[in-house]
């Protein structure tokens, strides 16, 4: 039987997002953190856990057919992969930072400048055709030291929260790329991989959806249904159900998670009572 192979990260930020999203995809496989290679018992799938960075060449060389990744390695890597779907999770930006005391009034300050970064070839790119001159000075990892000690002018990483550059004295100054976890495909898979892809994208499609709803009821006046149907069209349009209490119904509907709080303001006002919300696990539209 033809097995789809999946590469995913050992251990690091993508590493239990990966695993988890595979579960919620109802994909078991198990993983005691010590076997690099394993299987899943219910979907033709093979796992390897490997180092993120190796990930883009294992799946463009034919080891892996797939990988889950962070779009900024794939970005460095540059091989020849598809991305077969954003996942959502290890969201993050590729951006350039100074000393905080330093002046900065646009990308030209960097001309001749010198920027530790461990996305030389990210950086290159987008120095060029930003049409910048500065020397690139590659490392691999505690790049927000290399102003401090001397080793850069400024460094070129990926920032979340901004804690790491304000703890080391730096400040963002430009945003190169904005990254999150991707599922990368090689281009030329077999016909029977393909179709084993578009199962898994279909799945993990059904478990994004349902995380980024939720389930509504509440209860309303006959009156107020309209209205309210407007602010909840739900997947087709809203459930509406009579309650045993004259001139009242029950609504049901889905609300997506990042206007969630905004619609709940408005079905207030429209006099909704009684709201529950409730999560979904799988959504297929
Ligand atoms: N601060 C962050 N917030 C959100 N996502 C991040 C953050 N830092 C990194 N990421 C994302 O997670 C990916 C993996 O980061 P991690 O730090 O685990 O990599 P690593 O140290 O290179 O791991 P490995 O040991 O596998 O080489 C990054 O490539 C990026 O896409
Ligand atoms: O903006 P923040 O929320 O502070 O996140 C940014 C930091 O996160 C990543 O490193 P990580 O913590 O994964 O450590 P690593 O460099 O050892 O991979 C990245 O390389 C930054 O240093
Ligand atoms: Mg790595």
């Amino acid at each position: 039987m033809t097995k789809l192979k999946i590469a995913l990260q050992k251990s690091g930020r993508l590493s239990d997002k990966s695993a988890e999203l595979l579960r919620e995809a109802g994909i078991h496989f198990p993983n005691d953190g010590s076997k690099l290679r394993t299987e899943a018992s219910n979907f033709p799938l093979e796992i390897y856990l490997l180092r993120d960075d190796d990930i883009p060449q294992y799946v463009a060389d034919g080891v892996a057919d797939v990988g889950i990744v962070g779009l900024n390695v794939v970005a460095e890597k540059d091989k020849n992969l598809k991305v077969a779907e954003r996942l959502g999770f290890g969201k993050c930006r590729l951006s350039i930072a100074v000393p905080k005391n330093e002046p900065f009034s646009g990308i030209a300050d960097l001309n001749g400048k010198r920027i530790a970064t461990s996305y030389s070839r990210i950086v290159s790119r987008y120095l060029k055709e930003q049409g910048i001159s500065a020397e690139i000075h590659e490392i691999s990892g505690s790049v927000e030291i290399a102003p401090g000690i001397g080793l850069a002018d400024a460094i070129c990483d990926l920032v979340s929260t901004g804690s790491t550059l304000l703890t080391n004295g730096l400040r963002e100054v430009v945003t190169v790329m904005h990254s999150e976890a991707v599922l990368v495909a090689r281009p030329d898979l077999s016909r029977e991989k393909a179709e084993l892809l578009d199962k898994l994208v279909f799945r993990l499609q059904a478990v994004r959806k349902a995380r980024n709803h939720k389930y509504i009821l509440l209860n309303a006046p006959n009156e107020r249904i309209p209205e309210i149907a407007r602010v909840l069209p739900g997947m087709k349009s809203p459930t509406i159900l009579p309650l045993a209490t004259e001139g009242w119904s029950s609504l049901h509907s889905v609300v997506e998670e990042d206007t969630f709080w905004e619609v709940i303001e408005q079905l207030k006002a429209l006099g909704a009572q009684g709201i529950l919300v409730v999560p979904i696990e799988k959504m297929i539209v």
